[in-house]
């Protein structure tokens, strides 16, 4: 694939994407990262992708650019586009940013097609999810385009555009609640005296497979719990415990305010 692939922010996201991009066949040195802080380009560097410490360098020799500031920053970027009277033309515009809309992407990138996209840092390791929506000028070569430089991130599933943000409240965020839920279960682990890295080998390995075995069966989540849960057993009394404490409260609240912070984000870019 021939392509220059530009990167707006050099941070966690950007990182994953870009070696996911990598694994795929693209060329380092084909990809550009911009970041005004030198030391987060480093481990770019020492994959031997390009870098800069100027955004107008990506955006003005980059056909394809993702977008990878935070969603507070991204005014920012676009002032700084106006101050170059920089105007987009005819390139692919790739969003990561959580909260910007694709109507906000083609009012400020007018002669070009966006996408709006959602990826989850597991793409670092090949095993993401990333949903995408294309903008109204997005074309099927440029979802195509996308799926190709994308696909060894994980899973690529399309969404609509108003499920996004809450596409994002389980995919996005919820490395960081499965995260929480390794470390918990590790502390639980190490209070009863299982030495902690073991402990947190458990955990993952037992989070890792519980997905998996979801995958591979199709079965519903219930039906797997209620296969570990033996009658009068030790599984029964700990799901008490979790039901007592709001488990499944909490994590279908963490859903709903995560989506809720998402569109409110939406305004930051109004
Ligand atoms: N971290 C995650 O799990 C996910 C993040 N996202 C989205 O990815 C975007 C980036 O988030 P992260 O990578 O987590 O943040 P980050 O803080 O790791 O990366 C942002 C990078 O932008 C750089 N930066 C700051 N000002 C800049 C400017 N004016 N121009 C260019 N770069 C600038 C920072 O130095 C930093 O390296 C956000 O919009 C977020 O919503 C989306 C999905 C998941
Ligand atoms: O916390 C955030 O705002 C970003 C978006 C999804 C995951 N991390």
């Amino acid at each position: 694939m021939e392509h220059n692939i530009g990167f707006v922010g050099g941070g966690e996201m950007a990182y994953a994407v870009a070696m996911g991009i990598l694994k795929g066949g693209v060329k380092a040195p084909s990809i550009l990262v911009s970041n005004p802080s030198a030391e987060k380009l480093v481990r770019f560097q020492n994959k031997e992708i390009k870098t800069t410490s100027n955004n107008m360098e990506v955006l003005q020799t980059c056909n394809i650019i993702f977008l990878c500031v935070k969603p507070q920053i991204f005014p920012n970027v676009v002032k700084e586009m106006d101050d170059h009277e920089f105007k987009s033309q005819d390139q692919l515009i790739i969003s990561v940013i959580a909260g910007l809309t694709n109507a906000k992407l083609e009012a400020v990138f007018p002669n070009s097609r966006v996408i709006r996209t959602m990826p989850n840092t597991p793409c670092l390791v090949q095993s993401g999810v990333f949903l995408y929506c294309g903008g109204k000028s997005a074309t099927e070569d440029d979802i195509k385009l996308l799926l190709q430089l994308i696909s060894s991130c994980g899973e690529c599933l399309s969404l609509a555009e108003h499920l996004i943000d809450a596409g994002q409240a389980i995919s996005g965020c919820g490395p960081a609640y499965m995260f929480t839920a390794m470390d918990a279960l590790a502390d639980g682990g190490v209070k009863m005296g299982l030495p902690r890295a073991l402990a947190i080998k458990l955990a993952a390995k037992t989070l890792v497979g519980a997905g998996k075995m979801h995958l591979e069966t199709g079965l519903h989540p219930g039906v797997l719990k209620d296969a570990v849960t033996s009658p009068g057993g030790v599984t029964i009394c700990a799901l008490h415990e979790l039901d007592k404490a709001g488990f499944r409260a909490a994590l279908i609240g963490a859903v709903c305010s995560a989506t809720t912070r998402s569109k409110e984000m939406a305004n930051f870019n109004k």
